[in-house]
């Protein structure tokens, strides 16, 4: 069996004030992108500090691509980009390159040949040889990935990598995340900007106050909260029970036509028309659906469909919830 790239089994931090995180178990595949949120405080930093060694897990273990963390293996193999960093202002950047290339035991003549390699594909190419004290806050942002690339690793641990830039700036970077992500670079990506990791990663977990409340495949989660609109015609009351009951699926009148628009309902000065909504969890059930509404003799008009944004997932999935996941 393939080992994972990252494996953390119970791995748990706590903080002498009681803080951290607790029990975090997942397991993430060779070139895989995992994203991990929570709000302010979750916990997601002191998760990835414990897998890039820097800090010594409480309880629990975590392996490396099978190496345990924190030993010179495990750590040969990653690169991280913190998301305090600060680097030595009186250096370039192309020295700040340097020094991390030489702690990676890099050989000079390689590391001449990757630092304008990584200045450039990081977008600060010709702004190598100026001090990190003339960097904007973006341009240390784009070094720090640099830093976290120099040795080519097969596991990049990013906590925040977009917080300094500005939209541009963020595209570009996502782009350099895909190109590695085709490369076969496994990701952890520690993000607030949920649309990072709407466009990025494969799965994800939602930590909150330290644990994890849901993870699972990005499209998965996305998907299974789409809410579809289908606007008819030729629609009597009793037609809804029938659909109800014949689909097995959960339909209701709807004043809205799934593009935030409120109308006034019913929608039409003829009350046979009307818009229908139903939480569906694929396209099949929407064909399936069309198809029942037609069998009876509506008109169908008009379909609609709205995914749950990330942001809105988020939201739900934190909001009212306690330390455990359970409902306040
Ligand atoms: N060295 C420390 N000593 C004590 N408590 C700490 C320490 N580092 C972090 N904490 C606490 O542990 C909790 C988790 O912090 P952490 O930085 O891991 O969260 P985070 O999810 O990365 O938050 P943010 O998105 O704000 O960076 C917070 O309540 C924080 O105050």
């Amino acid at each position: 069996m393939s080992v994972a790239a990252i494996e953390a089994t119970g791995l748990t931090k706590e903080y002498t004030n009681g803080r951290g995180c607790r029990d975090v178990t997942i397991s993430v595949g060779k070139g895989e992108a995992f994203g991990f949120l929570g709000p302010n405080g979750a916990g997601k930093s002191t998760f990835v500090k414990m897998l890039v060694g820097l800090i010594n897990p409480s309880y629990g273990s975590a392996t490396i691509l099978g190496h345990k963390i924190g030993s010179l293996e495990a750590k040969s193999l990653i690169g991280y980009l913190p998301e305090l960093y600060r680097y030595q202002e009186w250096l370039t950047g192309e020295e700040v390159i340097r020094l991390h290339a030489r702690l990676c035991k890099m050989e000079r003549s390689t590391a001449d040949q990757r630092i304008p390699e990584l200045l450039e594909k990081v977008g600060i190419g010709r702004r190598g040889r100026d001090r990190v004290k003339h960097y904007s806050k973006g341009m240390q942002q784009r070094l720090g990935l640099a830093c976290a690339l120099v040795n080519d690793p097969a596991v990049l641990f990013l906590d925040e990598p977009s917080s300094a830039l500005d939209p541009i700036g963020r595209m570009e970077v996502r782009s350099i995340l895909e190109n590695l992500k085709k490369k076969g670079t496994t990701i952890f990506l520690n993000s607030h900007l949920l649309e990072d990791v709407e466009l990025l990663c494969d799965r994800m977990a939602l930590l909150n106050d330290g644990v994890i409340l849901r993870h699972g495949k990005v499209s998965e989660v996305l998907n299974k909260r789409t809410s579809w609109h289908f606007k008819v015609g030729g629609f009597s009351p009793f037609l809804l029970s029938w659909l109800n009951e014949r689909s097995g699926l959960q339909i209701s009148l709807s004043t809205s036509n799934g593009d935030s628009t409120t109308l006034d309902f019913p929608t039409s000065l003829d009350n046979s028309i009307v818009w229908l909504e139903a939480e569906l969890e694929n396209e099949e059930q929407a064909g399936w659906l069309n198809a029942l509404i037609v069998e009876q003799g509506m008109t169908l008009y008009e379909v609609s469909h709205k995914k749950e944004r990330l942001e809105e997932w988020f939201m739900s999935a934190v909001s009212g919830l306690n330390h455990r996941g359970e409902r306040a």
